[in-house]
């Protein structure tokens, strides 16, 4: 079988597990919302990132592609996105130098024509084109923006006066950032430090640095394993949850004499230094599940430490004090360096608020002025109510007298703007 062929099989199995996108296939395929739409993406290239693109090109836009990390490719999804004549450009391993001609590649259409719609992550893709092709941002109608950091980094642009297109940051759905954020680190953390270590977790100290959506995740499911865990954390606030959910709460410096695997969730950089490493017990074993690579001290470890290469995405550093720090996907996201990332169900859910975002952005451009918006409460219900019956969910339904009574609409939306799930 060719990695076409192999590719093709396995995104097939992926669409079962992805209602949310079948069923925007089902729904508004037949009039091709995004006609006229350049959709320009940057997103990990996996299974899932294949179906979404293809679901995208159902729905009547032209397509293309590159990776926003060098190793959360799948080059058989690729291969056989490829085969159908989608322009991808991305490949396991790129170099930084590869990776930034990928971007650029997605920029002009086949055609000539530039892109005027943008699927990013990270902000990586936006911030490209903002630096580098302002000339083409007049004919952008709108960005959808993935994950956390990506937010933050729009954010940014935003408060500097920088930004020049409206953006729909879809980790602002609930329906993604309390479900990939924290469901689908659940599952795809350990399964990248299982892939890469085979390690026991059971009875070890696990540190994870950050209680947010993703902190959230990797802690229960390290503790699920049998782990004792201690959370770092900076808001007094995601600490006080830490806390009442049972787990020691401490700096890194106290953590890093006691813990054993440490996991970095927290958006910010320089969270574990050389002053921790060099505190950690041999062996340690140190990974990163958010999104950029600033985390963990890599250049410092690199550049003080022996390094030996043990298989793909492991490196094992000798430190100067003769301990030893294993460093999974060199501190890029350890589930899609050592593992396949996040389920497809799970991204399902991501996938259909960036397919619903496309099309607010596209089809009624008018009313989303050049700013950071969300998708409507109503619409992240409607997300959510697409994906239940594939897990066998009942839902009630609300009668006339209870929904008088909660104040709410019988069909929702069932909960105000500044309610919190
Ligand atoms: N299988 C997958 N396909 C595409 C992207 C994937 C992924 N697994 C994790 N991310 C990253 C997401 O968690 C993304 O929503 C984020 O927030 O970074």
């Amino acid at each position: 079988m060719s990695q076409a062929d192999f590719g093709r099989q396995e995104i097939d199995l992926a669409e079962y597990e992805m209602p949310g996108l079948m069923m925007m296939r089902r729904v508004y395929g037949p009039s091709k919302p995004l006609e006229g739409a350049r959709i320009a993406g940057c997103l990990p290239l996996t299974i899932e990132t294949a179906v979404l693109i293809e679901t995208l090109q159902e729905l009547g836009a032209e397509v293309q592609f590159c990776s926003s990390h060098a190793f959360g490719i799948q080059d058989h999804a690729m291969a056989a996105l490829v085969k159908k004549g989608t322009g991808v450009y991305g490949w396991k391993g790129e170099t930084d130098e590869e990776y930034v001609w990928c971007l650029d590649q997605t920029v002009y259409f086949p055609d000539g024509k530039p892109l005027n719609m943008i699927l990013d992550t990270g902000g990586d893709l936006t911030s490209w084109v903002h630096e580098k092709h302002p000339d083409i941002i007049s004919g952008i109608r709108g960005i959808s923006e993935e994950t956390t950091a990506g937010g933050i980094t729009l954010n940014k642009l935003l408060k500097e006066g920088k930004l020049k297109a409206p953006v729909i940051n879809i980790n602002d759905s609930v329906t993604k950032c309390k479900i990939d954020n924290i469901y689908g680190t659940r599952e795809s953390l350990v399964d990248g430090i299982k892939r890469a270590t085979d390690v026991m977790l059971a009875g070890k100290v696990c540190v994870v640095a950050g209680y947010g959506d993703v902190g959230k995740g990797a802690a229960q499911s390290l503790r699920g394993f049998g782990a004792r865990v201690i959370v770092t954390e900076v808001d007094p606030i995601n600490a006080l949850q830490a806390a009442m959910e049972g787990y020691e709460v401490l700096t890194m410096q106290e953590a890093a004499v006691k813990g054993q695997i440490f996991v970095t969730t927290t958006g910010c950089t320089k969270v574990i230094r050389s002053e921790h490493m060099l505190a950690m017990p041999d062996n340690s074993i140190l990974c990163n599940a958010g999104f950029f690579d600033t985390e963990i001290d890599v250049k410092w470890l690199k550049e003080n430490a022996e390094r030996v290469n043990i298989k793909p995405q492991v490196d094992r550093f000798k430190l100067s004090n003769g301990r030893h720090i294993i460093l999974l996907a060199e501190g890029c996201m350890v589930n899609l360096g050592c593992a396949n990332g996040q389920s497809s169900f799970v991204m399902s859910c991501s996938f259909t608020n960036q397919v619903l975002a496309q099309m607010q952005l596209w089809t009624k451009h008018e009313e989303y002025h050049v700013g950071i918006h969300r998708l409507s409460k109503k619409l992240d219900e409607e997300v959510a109510e697409t994906h239940l019956d594939h897990i066998g969910v009942k839902l009630t339904k609300l009668d006339e007298e209870q929904a008088k009574y909660l104040g709410v609409p019988t069909n929702g939306p069932f909960k105000p703007e500044h309610y919190r799930y």
